[in-house]
């Protein structure tokens, strides 16, 4: 067949199944308004399906795979889109989701005549792929068709043209969905089985954040009877991230996951009985000024992260479970004694892992219930008598201790446990804080794990839980996160290299991945890079040198751009040319989105001003901003994490502003681009890009 008529083929195809799209669609009334239960249900039914039908109405399917099962099924021709659609009334499937188990042949099929395999929940199904390709449809119309491989034929190029066609695309202010172009290191990720942590090192741009959110709507569709998507929580670094990453799920049919940030959600489960510390904002102390190796060492951060202060925790709590049963005999009538022997052991067979203020309550009610028993047996109806035994039980229970989760952080840091371990300075500020009824941003796990420890979790436990940036996550707050579900099923991902928050972050994955046995634990690396051009890559490769051992460069997809432009200037003229090179990618017109990347909110704040006096418009981006506006933006290095654009300038990689210690940020503001990269500098350039560094001296 010509590729001419296997086009035509694909369009009437198209056609027809567009056809069918539109009829189901029509085919489903309006919405169901009364108070019938089982009503109510087939309505949210028949919404899930419509909204469905209509992702497939805009795109139905993006790859197409024929496919023979061994040893004699008829051949299938496989559509495969970002939603399943059957034919009205019949079995037969016009689209096939993208997440079910036969449509990783797609994915995971590379190549070759030999026989593959996929994993159905029947066992392996072996077969023999016949053709794979890749369709683009737009506005119902098809406007690209590629194959990538036509059994019989000579090997096709092994660049995938579909992927380099959708890098090279600009970006705007949100993520997208990659499910027509998801790569095999990528889909093995995603379809994961559930019951594991699975932690992923990935180099920037390697699409992590995207890969969380296609393992969510994979982990929805295959194990749909027993995860619910409002049990699943991803908690991300901060709002603006979760309101750039907030488009993907919906693209993919998924709604109503929780996304928060850590902050966010430990503040809501302690029902704001603290709050944070305004005084103590650890952005602007660690970014703002410089802070040396040794501070970043001893921050308290890292210390109130650790498992070691955790065991600390620990043991205050076990001292306040020790003291909850009485050691003296209960006597509230005279002669009638409960000792302590007898509620020791309701104490300790009765309630089991509850937590201890819930175990608290019913003990207390346990005794009650005796009094009230053993008065009724003995034909004790006095009321004075009975009152008074009320006020004997009424001050037992007083003195059985009860304990917010604030107040027992409070008496840790008088009691023993903490003398030991935390220095008398970081003691002092954070009694002096929480009698203040503030906390800092360290104090956020430990709270929360206190808090889980003391009464629970008021909801249901958690299905899944999506860690983003978790290179910046204690170990602490994965033993919190750990109380709020029944086994663990986490996607835990981040990029050691992207560590800047090393004052509070983990400097290797073990003290995460420790916290787990070894089966429920699954690691994977992501060492390709999909957002950067080959040359912003090198370049970026180049800074690693700088942190030191153990680092892993990313590997480029091919795809070529610009030369990266390095530009010294005096500072008479610095804030011209930042102004002249945001003109003249503005006036090129070739980006969607650029990004001015200063090292500190202050030079960012300069900037701004100057480019908004000089007539050009750019937005500002500062800590707690809700949202990020896309077109020209003037961000600080290390509220860009996370982020993506088109063309990035760095303000000023002089040596002054990125000295020994700011390599990672450095590498993170350049990794944000994706086709086009320049660095002004004033002074000497940064010493962390070192082989560059020397050839520009030389210039
Ligand atoms: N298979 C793919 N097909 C198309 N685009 C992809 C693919 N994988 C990743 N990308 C794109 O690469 C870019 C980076 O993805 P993402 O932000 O998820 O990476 P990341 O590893 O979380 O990055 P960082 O750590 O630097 O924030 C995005 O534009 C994403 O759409």
């Amino acid at each position: 067949m010509t590729v001419q008529s296997a086009y035509q083929e694909e369009q009437e195809r198209l056609a027809r199944s567009l056809e069918e799209i539109q009829s189901q669609l029509s085919a489903i009334g309006p919405r169901y308004t009364g108070d019938d239960f089982t009503e109510q249900m087939l309505d949210l039914q028949r919404e899930e399906r419509k909204r469905g039908l209509e992702i497939a109405f805009r795109e139905p399917y993006f790859g197409r795979i024929d496919f023979q099962e061994l040893p004699d099924d008829a051949k299938q021709e496989l559509y495969i889109g970002k939603a399943g659609v059957a034919r009205e009334g019949g079995k037969e499937l016009i689209v096939i989701d993208w997440r079910a188990p036969i449509a990783s042949l797609f994915y995971s099929f590379t190549g070759g005549e030999a026989a593959v395999t996929y994993d159905s929940p029947d066992g392996e199904i072996e077969g023999i792929v016949y053709l794979k390709r890749n369709l683009m449809v737009r506005q119902g119309e098809l406007v690209r068709m590629v194959d990538s491989f036509t059994r019989g034929q000579e090997e096709e190029s092994v660049t995938d043209e579909f992927l380099l066609y959708r890098l090279g695309e600009n970006k705007d202010n949100r993520l997208r969905d990659i499910v027509s172009t998801i790569q095999q290191e990528q889909d093995a990720i995603i379809r994961s089985g559930r019951s594991k942590a699975l932690f992923i090192q990935g180099v920037a741009g390697s699409g992590k954040t995207t890969v969380a959110l296609h393992r969510l709507a994979f982990l929805l569709y295959q194990y749909a009877d027993r995860m619910r998507a409002e049990r699943m929580v991803i908690f991300a670094p901060n709002r603006m991230f979760l309101e750039y990453i907030s488009g993907v799920l919906p693209e993919l049919g998924v709604g109503d996951i929780q996304q928060t940030t850590f902050a966010d959600w430990a503040l809501d489960l302690l029902e704001l009985e603290v709050r944070m510390d305004d005084k103590t904002d650890t952005l602007e102390y660690w970014f703002e000024h410089y802070r040396s190796a040794e501070e970043i060492a001893e921050a308290p951060g890292r210390l109130k992260g650790t498992l070691d202060f955790k065991q600390a925790i620990d043991e205050r709590l076990e001292q306040l479970e020790q003291s909850i049963v009485p050691l003296q005999p209960f006597e509230p009538v005279d002669k009638l004694v409960l000792g302590p022997e007898q509620m020791l052991e309701w104490y300790r067979t009765d309630y089991g892992e509850e937590p201890l203020m819930r175990k608290r309550e019913r003990f207390v009610s346990r005794i009650r219930r005796w009094l009230e028993s053993e008065l009724k047996m003995r034909g004790i109806h006095d009321k004075k008598v009975r009152a008074k035994a009320l006020t004997r039980l009424n001050a037992l229970a007083k003195k059985i201790p009860a304990y917010t989760a604030p107040k027992l952080y409070a008496s840790f840091f008088q009691g023993k446990q903490a003398i030991s371990l935390v220095p008398k300075a970081i003691a002092a500020a954070t009694t002096a804080r929480l009698k203040a009824g503030t906390i800092a941003p360290e104090d956020l796990a430990p709270l929360a794990y206190i808090h889980l420890r003391l009464f629970g979790l008021q909801t249901a436990p958690y299905d899944h839980i999506v860690i983003d940036e978790a290179q910046d996550y204690s170990p602490f707050q994965l033993e919190a996160l750990r109380l709020c579900q029944q086994t663990p099923s986490l996607t835990v991902l981040g990029d050691l290299q992207q560590g800047i928050h090393a004052y509070a972050g983990i400097h290797s994955w073990q003290e995460l991945t420790a916290l787990y046995d070894e089966e429920q634990t699954g690691f994977f690396e992501l060492n390709r890079s999909y957002r950067s051009t080959m040359e912003i890559i090198a370049f970026a490769n180049r800074i690693l040198g700088a942190m030191g051992a153990g680092v892993k460069a990313a590997v480029p997809v091919f795809r070529s751009g610009d030369a990266v432009e390095l530009a010294p200037a005096e500072p008479s003229e610095w804030m011209d040319m930042l102004e002249r090179t945001v003109r003249e990618w503005q006036a090129d017109g070739s980006y969607q989105t650029i990004a001015v990347i200063g090292r500190t909110t202050e030079e960012c704040a300069v900037i701004h001003a100057a480019l908004n006096a000089a007539g050009v418009e750019a937005s500002l981006v500062e800590r707690g901003q809700p949202e990020y506006s896309g077109g020209l933006s003037v961000v600080p290095a290390y509220l860009s994490k996370g982020l993506e654009f088109d063309a990035v300038l760095i303000a000023d990689a002089g040596a002054l502003a990125y000295t020994d210690q700011d390599a990672k940020l450095l590498y993170v503001g350049c990794t944000r681009a994706l086709h086009k990269l320049k660095l002004v500098y004033q002074g000497s350039f940064t010493s962390l890009v070192a082989d560059v560094a020397e050839s520009v001296q030389e210039l």
